[in-house]
């Protein structure tokens, strides 16, 4: 059973789907209460980050301090450390091979992103069955990148993260490992039956990004192009995700995914306006002004 009114699913193909408009800005982005400290605008968690990929996972996190996070923690490999700490002194370091370290952040965070460059060998898969095990329900997991593909043939930790509130953000081959359906077969109607297996939101990136929830009908956004297919845009936009999920407490949570990925590409293109590729780094510098500006609006 959909948990939303629909006539008919084929029905939601191409342009049926809700297309996602500038005002989830305005509800969702709201000035902050007088009376607030960093421990209510979420504790982050960024699990992530190999020898080889640390970028992936410090601009999940760079992008989660910029988005509005309280507190944001990121469990990485050491050598990512100095890193860390050099781009973005915000964010907390934990190592990710350090198992009382990591299953204790696990447990404190309100948000936990797992996945960007996480890689996928044997310890990657360990440190990801380590944290799911480790999640409570009302945490909110954004699952991304390697995590997706680990996760693909783990029915039990795919059981596990249907009861959590699990945001999956995978592109077209990411979504063709975890769904089974391939790129070319990637119909609305299918991606929500999936969907709907999996029990959790799949933001399913691509030109016209669309987002799969569980209680509200598709989204779709019809903004952002090709200045933004660099390394890392991905990763980018796990950390604003989580950050508006830790801050904002809309009712529905849903709409504050909507928010966040209708931030991510807007901003985008309006730096597309002048320059000829968007880098994930550009977006993080812009999310400060960008999100004051709707938060005024609010007012
Ligand atoms: N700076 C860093 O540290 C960075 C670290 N990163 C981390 O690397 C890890 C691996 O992630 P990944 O996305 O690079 O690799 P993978 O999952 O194998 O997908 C690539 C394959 O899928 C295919 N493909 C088809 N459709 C596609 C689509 N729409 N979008 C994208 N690809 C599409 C594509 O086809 P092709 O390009 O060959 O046509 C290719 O065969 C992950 O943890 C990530 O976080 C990166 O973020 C980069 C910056
Ligand atoms: N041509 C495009 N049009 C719109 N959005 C795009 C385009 N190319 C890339 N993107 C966006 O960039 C991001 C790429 O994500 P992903 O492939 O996971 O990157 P990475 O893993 O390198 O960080 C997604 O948000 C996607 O929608
Ligand atoms: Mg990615």
């Amino acid at each position: 059973m959909l948990n939303y009114n629909s006539n008919s699913i084929t029905s939601l193909e191409g342009d049926h789907i809700h297309q996602l408009q500038k005002n989830i800005l305005k509800k969702i982005i709201l000035p902050r209460p007088l009376e607030s400290h960093k421990g209510n605008f979420g504790h982050i968690l960024t699990i992530g980050g190999n020898e080889n990929y640390g970028g992936a996972i410090i601009m999940s996190s760079s992008a989660a301090v910029h988005g509005g996070a309280g507190l944001v923690s990121c469990a990485t490999d050491s050598k990512n450390l100095t890193a860390l700490h050099s781009i973005v002194p915000e964010a907390m370091f934990i190592n990710y091979n350090n198992d009382v370290d990591l299953i204790n952040a696990v447990k404190k965070a309100d948000v936990i992103v797992i996945g960007p460059g996480l890689g996928e060998n044997t310890a990657a898969l360990k440190i990801l069955k380590k944290v799911v095990l480790n999640t409570v329900e009302k945490q909110f997991i954004i699952v991304d990148g390697s995590a997706i593909t680990l996760i693909s043939d783990q029915q039990n930790l795919k059981t596990i993260l249907a009861n959590r509130k699990t945001i999956y953000t995978p592109h077209q081959m990411e979504w063709q490992r975890l769904s089974g359906i391939k790129i070319a077969e990637q119909s609305v109607s299918k991606n929500i039956l999936k969907q709907h297996e999996l029990a959790g939101t799949v933001v399913l990136k691509k030109y016209h990004t669309t987002i799969y929830h569980t209680n509200t009908p598709p989204s779709q956004l019809k903004i952002g192009g090709p200045y933004m297919s660099t390394g890392g845009m991905g990763d980018t936009l796990t950390g604003i995700i989580a950050a508006f999920l830790g801050q904002f407490h809309y009712k529905n949570y849903e709409q504050i995914v909507d928010a966040a990925v209708y931030t991510h590409s807007a901003i985008s293109q309006k730096l597309s306006s002048s320059r000829y590729v968007v880098l994930p780094m550009d977006i993080i510098g812009e999310l400060q002004n960008f999100m004051y500006k709707y938060a005024s609006q609010a007012r």
